[in-house]
């Protein structure tokens, strides 16, 4: 079991660069799905478990990918199977994004139910409403969906009940090749819709209105293959925003777009954090005493979810009482009873949790019980007095890339142990770190681009050849 260990206390100055954001490269992989003729060239793919994952379902799928640095290329000629595996599917919710591309090119496909995970129950019923309201027939047996269509799927009108990311891809891409138009009513907002429809276009889609309450898709025969470049990821950036700050300074949030994280910006603004935006990215700089300010989650534009934990951790340094409300799932805030292991006050309300800032956080053997909960453990534990050991790093891995060269780069205190290694005795570690950053920022970050080198090397086994 690999373990993250941050000694608190640094302030992170330097530039990072953000990559490319999952959120987008999932969906614009699942969509590849339904280029028949040429290739996909798909730019700054960050390497991610996640990107792993649904590479393999793609492959499963017989779709052909190769991957050089952050560039995957991909052929989906000649699919060799409907059927999405189980296996693969369990692993990452995402994996249920190829059902839309795959039922349009197939009139066919099964593919288990994703099911719950830490955060909520995140039915997919909005999804599967699309679905049939385009004239698929939709079964269930033995943990599966099955959809089938006689034929090419009909345009439709549909209303989703929520603004739902997910079912806005899939009908969006189910409707990229159906016949007639589709309307999607209270359709999510988010950036990454705006980037798979302008994927979906340059292959030779109809879809108007994506960052917008209504899209209209109005289908086409057939797409093909082309080159891409995925939006920078704005959760990625939002979370070094709030490392800098909780650390107490001064860092360059390379990539970042000011415009995709609006809400972020004005509530740490609201906070008394210093940012200046321009057109490559976003610099931040704590001022202090910090400010306790409310925050609520909502579709995009609102404040996204994504940032809550992260938010909450910045909030336990700010001096006063804040209130978080979740409204987007019912259950994110598992990483409160980890946070309280480090000295946080929060009480939990139905969806409201109140934080009583501004007390001393101390480090603290905790874990990360999903992606952003680990990503605001990481934070807390930044500006934590003493050593923190973050468990559950597979769930960080899903999302972020390096993410501990990257803060080592910053200066922080951070280095990862793998499977037995054990935390340095203080005087050992404190001797090994002394002049921090180049003697412990190097071996650190050579060490992560080896992780990431081979990881790559992995990814190529995917599928090492195009035909
Ligand atoms: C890979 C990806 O892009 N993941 C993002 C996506 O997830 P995802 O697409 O799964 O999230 P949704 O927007 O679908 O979910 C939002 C809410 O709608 C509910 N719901 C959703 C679908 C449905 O058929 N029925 C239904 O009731 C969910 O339970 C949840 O309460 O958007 C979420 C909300 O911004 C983000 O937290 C995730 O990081
Ligand atoms: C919840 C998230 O992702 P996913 O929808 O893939 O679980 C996330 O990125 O924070």
């Amino acid at each position: 079991m690999s373990k993250i260990i941050v000694r608190g206390g640094r302030p992170l100055n330097g530039t990072v660069r953000v990559h490319g954001a999952k959120n987008s490269v999932l969906p614009i992989l699942a969509a590849t799905l339904l280029a028949e003729e040429g290739s996909c060239v798909i730019d700054d793919v960050p390497a991610l478990d996640d990107v792993y994952n649904i590479l393999e379902v793609l492959s499963a799928l017989g779709v052909q990918a190769l991957r050089h640095e952050s560039r995957v290329t991909l052929r989906a000629h000649r699919l060799i199977s409907h059927e999405a595996p189980y296996e693969l599917v369990r692993k990452m919710r995402a994996s249920f994004l190829v059902m839309g591309p795959l039922l349009a090119r197939e009139g066919l496909v099964k593919i288990s139910l994703p099911g719950g995970c830490a955060i909520g129950t995140r039915p997919i019923d909005q999804h599967l409403k699309g679905f049939e309201a385009m004239g698929a027939e939709i079964g269930f047996g033995q943990g599966s969906v099955e959809a089938k269509v006689n034929g090419r799927l009909r345009g439709a009108r549909i209303y989703l009940d929520v603004a739902s990311v997910g079912a806005t891809e899939n009908i969006m891409m189910a409707a990229a090749t159906a016949d007639g138009v589709t309307t999607i009513e209270n359709a999510a907002k988010e950036p990454e819709i705006v980037d798979l429809a302008n994927f979906l276009n340059a292959m030779g889609a109809k879809v108007r209105g994506a960052g917008t309450g209504i899209i209209r898709i109005e289908g086409v025969e057939r797409l093909k293959g082309v080159r891409h470049t995925v939006i920078p990821d704005r959760v990625e950036a939002g979370t070094y925003m709030i490392a800098a700050a909780i650390s107490g300074g001064d860092v360059y949030v390379e990539g970042a777009i000011r415009d995709h994280l609006g809400p972020v910006v004005a509530k740490l603004e609201e906070m008394g954090v210093g940012i200046d935006a321009d057109d490559s990215g976003i610099r931040v700089y704590a001022n202090r005493p910090l400010k306790a300010v409310d925050v609520k989650t909502l579709p995009y534009p609102g404040f996204p979810t994504d940032m809550q934990a992260q938010f909450m951790a910045l909030l336990l340094a700010s001096p006063g009482t804040s209130i978080v409300t979740e409204t987007v799932f019912e259950n994110r805030f598992m990483h409160v009873e980890e946070m309280a292991k480090m000295g946080a006050d929060i009480k939990i309300e139905g969806r409201a949790a109140v934080i009583s800032g501004g007390k001393p956080l101390s480090g603290a053997p905790v874990c990360a019980t999903d992606l952003r909960a680990g990503a605001a453990l990481i934070c807390a534990a930044l500006a934590a007095e003493g050593i923190t050991e973050v468990t559950g790093t597979h769930h960080i891995d899903r999302g972020y890339m390096d993410i501990v060269g990257k803060l080592a780069a910053l200066g922080a205190d951070i280095s990862r142990l793998g499977d037995g290694e054990e935390v340095p005795a203080p005087a050992v570690a404190a001797a090994v770190q002394a002049p921090l950053p180049a003697a412990v920022r190097r071996p650190l970050q050579q060490a992560a681009e080896e992780r990431i080198a081979s990881d790559s090397v992995a990814m190529l086994r995917v599928q090492p050849t195009l035909a």
